[in-house]
């Protein structure tokens, strides 16, 4: 744990897995523009003064990235593959003080952040097998002296932008597929959240990934970066993961390169729970579902929709288990909920509520400050939640769980379908045609039936509507970073 004594040097096994300078072209570089602070979340003490890269740093970055793509990209799929299976092995060794670095910056608890290193790892070792099946295909001419090729290259340059919930695993989500596809990536991590993204690094060059094909520009000014990665021409493609509204600027800033973009946006995920559930496996999964990472996550339920006639079991069941979760720092030792990331998502959290309340809802579990203080809150569940509440349109992004009381399968679909996001969606049944005319009709990317957790590497993460464009994860996933090339021979 960390306090007056105890920095976070000292709880690493291997230290200079903790740098604070940019990483760009290989070489370890101060920040044009000085250093930014970067806070423990539980204690808010400052942990670490990292780089602050300005912009013509990250134009240099983008360079750089540009002329090491080149050589890279000349590398066999096979030869991509051994230097990510070094990383993710390096990774998975290394996943203690990964872990540790990542809740002292982010603040979840160890066995989650231990847990996120195994997810993010775990994109490095899938698209570096995919390295070596990127397929083109061969067409049948459509005249007698005409041959089709279709080829698979790699876009370019890759940019990253993202946020401080997964420090990690939204780094690796993108790097491992532009990495495997040939590209060269250039990231910039939340400023919140650096360390983690810094520490990848480390074991990026440790593994043998040539200099300036991963680069790691820190900034504390996140719309110059942004600008930089949309208006430079050597950019041909730009990943985010974050809010809609920031998505909404990059998409805006990107269009004049009409550049390729992905976007992992925000959410609003129903949760719904029909009266032939299994109310216990219910239980368990919207727990799961909603407070991990303490509810900040894009695919955290944010609506609970439950069938009238199991309501007031599930109600009951659900408070009970949630009542028993213990709140507490992440790096002290057994802890359900670490702080949350800032004061201000403290306040978001406290406005959904006082807002609930004022339109009738009742509070059953939590609602108050914690006695911890800081960052810290009780973990929240309101009965009586209707759809002219803020958590029926805004993205709590914390540990409120809301309950909905519905009474039959057209009025949930309808409540659950009324929102600008379709990101994830969840639903507890057990008749199969309810089952199969649900995930139908739910109009999310994401379905998760009889279960409250849908992350991994091996399926196609993304959302519809204003979730976002684009997937990450699967053998999908390795698109966004390619090209398709036509060739039309005349024999
Ligand atoms: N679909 C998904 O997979 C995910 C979606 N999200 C969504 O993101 C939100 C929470 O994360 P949060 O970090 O607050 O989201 P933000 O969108 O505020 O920030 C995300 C990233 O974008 C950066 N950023 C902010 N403004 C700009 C800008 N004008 N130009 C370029 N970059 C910018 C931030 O930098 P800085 O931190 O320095 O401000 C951060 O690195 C929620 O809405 C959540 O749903 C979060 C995670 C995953
Ligand atoms: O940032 C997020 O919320 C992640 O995308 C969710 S997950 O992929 O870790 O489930």
């Amino acid at each position: 744990m960390l306090d007056e004594t105890t920095n976070l040097t000292s709880l690493l096994k291997d230290p200079s897995l903790l740098q604070t300078q940019a990483y760009i072209g290989g070489q370890w570089v101060d920040g044009d523009d000085g250093t930014f602070d970067v806070d423990n979340p539980a204690r808010g003490d400052v942990i670490a003064k990292v780089a602050d890269v300005s912009r013509l740093q990250v134009a240099d970055a983008i360079a750089q990235a540009q002329i090491a793509q080149k050589e890279w990209a000349k590398w066999t799929g096979k030869e991509r593959a051994n230097v990510m299976r070094k990383w993710f092995d390096l990774m998975m060794a290394n996943q203690d003080d990964l872990a540790t670095i990542m809740t002292a910056e982010q603040g979840k608890p160890l066995a989650e952040s231990k847990g996120e290193i195994a997810y993010g790892a775990s994109f490095v070792e899938f698209f570096g097998e995919q390295a070596k099946r990127i397929y083109g295909e061969t067409i049948p001419g459509h005249q007698r002296d005409k041959r089709i090729m279709v080829m698979k290259q790699p876009i370019g340059v890759a940019a990253s932008i993202t946020p401080w919930n997964f420090p990690n695993a939204m780094i690796t989500r993108k790097a491992g597929p532009a990495l495997a596809a040939g590209c060269a990536f250039v990231a910039r991590p939340a400023s919140e959240t650096p360390l983690s993204a810094l520490a990848l690094a480390v074991l990026a060059e440790r593994a043998g990934i040539p200099a300036g094909v991963f680069n790691v520009v820190p900034s504390n000014s996140a719309s110059e970066v942004g600008k930089e990665f949309c208006e430079n021409p050597i950019v041909r493609k730009l990943t985010f993961t974050g809010s809609t509204g920031v998505g909404r600027i990059l998409l805006a800033q990107a269009a004049d390169q009409v550049m390729k973009c992905s976007m992992e946006l925000g959410g609003n995920a129903p949760f719904i729970v029909f009266d032939d559930a299994d109310i216990d496996a219910a239980v368990e999964g919207a727990i799961m579902c909603k407070f991990r990472n303490n509810g900040q996550t894009c695919v955290c339920a944010n609506r609970i929709y439950v069938q009238a006639g199991v309501y007031d079991e599930f109600a009951e069941k659900l408070r009970a288990k949630v009542a028993e979760m213990k709140v507490g720092d992440g790096l002290a030792g057994e802890v359900d909920l670490g702080p949350l990331i800032t004061r201000k998502a403290i306040d978001k959290v406290q406005e959904h509520i006082a807002d609930a309340k004022d339109k009738g809802a009742e509070v059953i579990l939590g609602g108050e400050d914690h006695e911890l203080g800081g960052n810290f809150l009780h973990p929240t569940i309101v009965k009586g939640a209707t759809q002219d509440m803020k958590f029926s349109t805004e993205e709590t992004f914390g540990p409120l769980a809301p309950l909905f009381k519905f009474e039959t399968e057209d009025d949930v679909i309808e409540m659950a379908n009324d929102t600008i996001f379709g990101l994830a969606s969840y639903f507890y049944a057990k008749d199969l045609s309810r089952v199969y005319k649900v995930a139908e009709a739910l109009e999310y990317g994401i379905v998760g039936v009889n279960t409250g957790i849908i992350s991994t590497e091996v399926a196609p993460f993304g959302g519809v509507k204003q979730s976002g464009l684009g997937r990450e994860g699967s053998h999908h996933g390795i698109e966004e970073y390619l090209e398709m090339k036509y060739v039309c021979l005349s024999v």
